[in-house]
């Protein structure tokens, strides 16, 4: 149909699904997103044990965007294995997000995802910000190589990779030139949260999140042209990997923009966190309202398809 998507070879009856991070960190949560009309669902960032996460307040929402600094709060990486052996792949596909506080760690879960055989999408997060220490992994091109080897040879199949923004050409060119050495990835979703930020309530003179001196990522309206950015950057430097968009969207429009930069399937994190899961019928609507408009027929049709002038 016109919102029809595929990943890997497989197929989705709309490009929409959660950022990671957003509606999965529970049970109840994902069963939203599967009842919702996004065409698939990502599971809330992993550690191989449980997470309470940063102290609160560690998200805010403002008028252009939001603010977090979680901690990666989580259930353990067990829980969401749990949840996708009895999950419906007939139903809707499944994305499970690993990010892992350490090489190992990354491989013990991988190694027990693989060994349940199941048609779960591993997105691996390069670029988990807000855990106080530890470097981002995709801002450090050795860690991130040392990484991607490392995990093409424990999961030894088709895997995806969660990237942080990045700003500058030479670093567009020499992270895709390592994702390029590693034919395993298959897809590279940009962005995450633009990192350490900081939002000032004059009101209160005072940050808006705990954590960190309020310095957290930023989502929204703040992020989309970055986002555009990375997504198009990616999608032009890595010819045979598949890019998710992720970062802005909060109507069709900018759905449409992600699609034009080159987005495959596209993910909702700040507009989903504050309207909910209802958010994915309204996108759809405003999405082939669109494609209908313009005389598409398909999102083959749109992908990638971006002027330059
Ligand atoms: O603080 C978090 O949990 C967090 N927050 C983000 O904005 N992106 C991430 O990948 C993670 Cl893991």
């Amino acid at each position: 149909s016109l919102l029809s998507a595929s990943l890997l070879g497989i197929d989705f009856a709309s490009p929409l699904m959660n950022a990671s991070g957003v509606c999965c960190r529970y049970n109840e949560e994902l069963d939203a997103m599967l009842a919702s009309d996004a065409g698939s669902l990502i599971t809330k960032s992993c550690t191989l044990l449980p997470r309470e996460g940063n102290p609160e307040p560690r998200y805010t929402a403002t008028a252009l965007g939001s603010i977090n600094s979680m901690g990666l709060p989580n259930e353990g990486y067990e829980y969401y294995l749990d949840y996708a052996v009895k999950h419906d792949y007939a139903k809707k596909p499944l994305f499970m997000s690993v990010a892992g506080l350490s090489l190992e760690d990354n491989m013990a879960m991988l190694t027990a995802i693989r060994e349940a055989k199941l048609p779960a999408i591993v997105e691996l997060n390069l670029s988990c910000p807000n855990v106080p220490g530890k470097p981002q992994i995709a801002y450090d091109f050795e860690a991130m190589e040392s990484m991607l080897e490392a995990a093409s040879r424990v999961w030894a199949q088709p895997f995806g990779v969660k990237m942080p923004p990045y700003f500058d050409i030479a670093h567009f060119d020499e992270a895709a030139a390592i994702l390029n050495r590693h034919p395993l990835v298959k897809f590279i979703t940009c962005i995450n949260s633009i990192g350490n930020a900081l939002v000032i309530d004059i009101e209160r003179e005072s940050v808006v999140i705990k954590p960190k001196d309020g310095f957290g990522g930023i989502g929204g309206d703040y992020v989309l042209p970055t986002a555009l950015a990375n997504v198009n950057a990616f999608f032009r430097r890595c010819p045979d990997k598949q890019v998710i968009g992720c970062g802005g969207v909060k109507s069709g429009a900018e759905v449409f923009m992600h699609l034009l930069a080159g987005a495959s399937l596209v993910q909702v994190g700040t507009a989903l966190q504050e309207e909910g899961c209802g958010i994915f019928a309204r996108l759809n609507a405003e999405l082939a309202e669109i494609l209908q408009r313009k005389g598409y027929r398909s999102l083959e049709e749109v992908r990638g398809k971006l002027r330059t002038l």
